[in-house]
C-alpha cells in the first residue's frame, strides 16, 4: 500500500515508514529524543529521550495487524473504556484501537513536533487526537457531539509506561483516594503511602491528581498529569495475567505499569449536542 502522507508534507525530522505490512507510521528524529506513531490505532508506540530509556513499553510481540489491537506505547481505548455497555459483540476498549487515522497537520516547532490526527467516527461521535512531542509528551484525544442528543463517552489514553523492573517500582499521587478493584469487583480507599506492587492489579482511581512512578531500576521518575479526567487506570498483569495474554513475552509484565488517564466508571463523560470533550495526559521522564 502507498502511504497516506507524502514525504513532501512532512517537516525535517519526521518519516513516513511502514511498520508492518498495512501499517503506516510516522519516525520523529529529534536532538532530545526519537518517537514512533502508528497510524493504525492512532497510537504513540515509542519515544525515547536521547541517551535514556524508552518513556513506553512496547511488547515485542506485540501484533501489527488489522483488527488486532497493539500492545504497548498509548493505545486509545474510545469512545467506550471495558466492555461496552450493553452490547457484548462490540471490542473492549471501543473502536479507536482498531482504526486507521488521518493525519490532519504535522508541524514542527521549537517545543518539539506537533501532531494532529483524525480518527474513526462512531454513530454521531468524532475522534480527533493532538500530539506534541517535545521534552515531554502531550496527549490529548477529543470526542466531539455531532449528534441531537446527549452521548455518554468513556476513554482511557491507556499508556504503557516502562520501568526497569515492576517489582522495585511506585507509584505516588494517588493515596487515599477513591478505587474500584476491577479483579476483585470491590470499592475500597488506597493506602496512605506509596503504592507498591505485589501483585496483578486492575483498579479504576476516582482521582485525576498528577502522580510520579519512581523507577528504582533505572534511576528515574515519570512525572504523569491529566487534563479533562477525574479517573486514573493502574493496571498490571503481573506474572499470572501475562502468560495469558498471547501478545506479550511471560516476562513483559516486569518491565511496565499501565498509568492511563481515564474518563472510567462515575467519570464517563456526558457530551452535549455540539459540544466535545477533551482528555489530556502529559507525561515527563526526569532523573531520581
Ligand atoms: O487486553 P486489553 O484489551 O488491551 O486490556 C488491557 C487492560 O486494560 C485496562 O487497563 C483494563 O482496566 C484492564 O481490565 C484490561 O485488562
Amino acid at each position: 500500500m502507498s502511504h497516506p502522507v507524502h514525504p513532501d508534507l512532512l517537516p525535517a525530522g519526521v518519516r513516513a515508514i511502514e511498520l508492518a505490512p498495512g501499517v503506516p507510521g510516522l519516525a520523529f528524529t529529534h536532538p532530545a529524543f526519537t518517537a514512533t506513531l502508528s497510524l493504525y490505532g492512532g497510537q504513540l508506540l515509542g519515544y525515547t529521550p536521547h541517551g535514556g530509556q524508552a518513556l513506553f513499553y512496547l511488547s515485542p510481540t506485540a501484533l501489527l495487524q488489522p483488527d488486532k489491537a497493539i500492545r504497548g506505547g498509548v493505545p486509545l481505548c474510545w469512545p467506550w473504556f471495558g466492555k461496552h455497555g450493553s452490547d457484548a459483540s462490540q471490542p473492549q476498549h471501543g473502536v479507536a484501537r482498531t482504526a486507521l487515522w488521518a493525519v490532519n497537520a504535522i508541524a514542527r516547532s521549537e517545543l518539539g513536533f506537533h501532531v494532529k490526527l483524525n480518527g474513526p467516527r462512531h454513530g454521531e461521535l468524532s475522534s480527533s487526537l493532538s500530539l506534541v512531542l517535545g521534552e515531554a509528551v502531550d496527549i490529548a484525544l477529543t470526542t466531539r457531539n455531532h449528534g441531537k442528543t446527549v452521548a455518554t463517552v468513556s476513554a482511557a489514553l491507556h499508556s504503557y509506561i516502562a520501568v526497569g523492573d515492576i517489582r522495585q517500582a511506585s507509584l505516588t499521587g494517588l493515596e487515599n483516594a477513591s478505587s474500584h478493584d476491577k479483579l476483585t469487583d470491590t470499592h475500597g480507599t488506597l493506602p496512605a503511602s506509596p503504592w507498591r506492587f505485589h501483585g496483578p492489579t486492575d483498579a479504576v482511581v476516582a482521582s485525576g491528581a498528577a502522580c510520579t512512578l519512581h523507577d528504582a531500576a533505572w534511576q528515574r521518575t515519570v512525572a504523569i498529569s491529566s487534563s479533562g479526567s477525574a479517573s486514573t487506570v493502574v493496571w498490571t498483569p503481573w506474572a499470572s495475567g501475562a502468560v495469558a495474554l498471547a501478545d506479550m513475552p511471560d516476562d513483559g509484565w516486569q518491565h511496565f505499569l499501565c498509568v492511563e488517564a481515564a474518563n472510567a466508571g462515575a467519570d464517563s463523560r456526558q457530551i452535549a449536542p455540539g459540544d466535545s470533550h477533551t482528555l489530556g495526559q502529559h507525561l515527563h521522564v526526569t532523573g531520581v
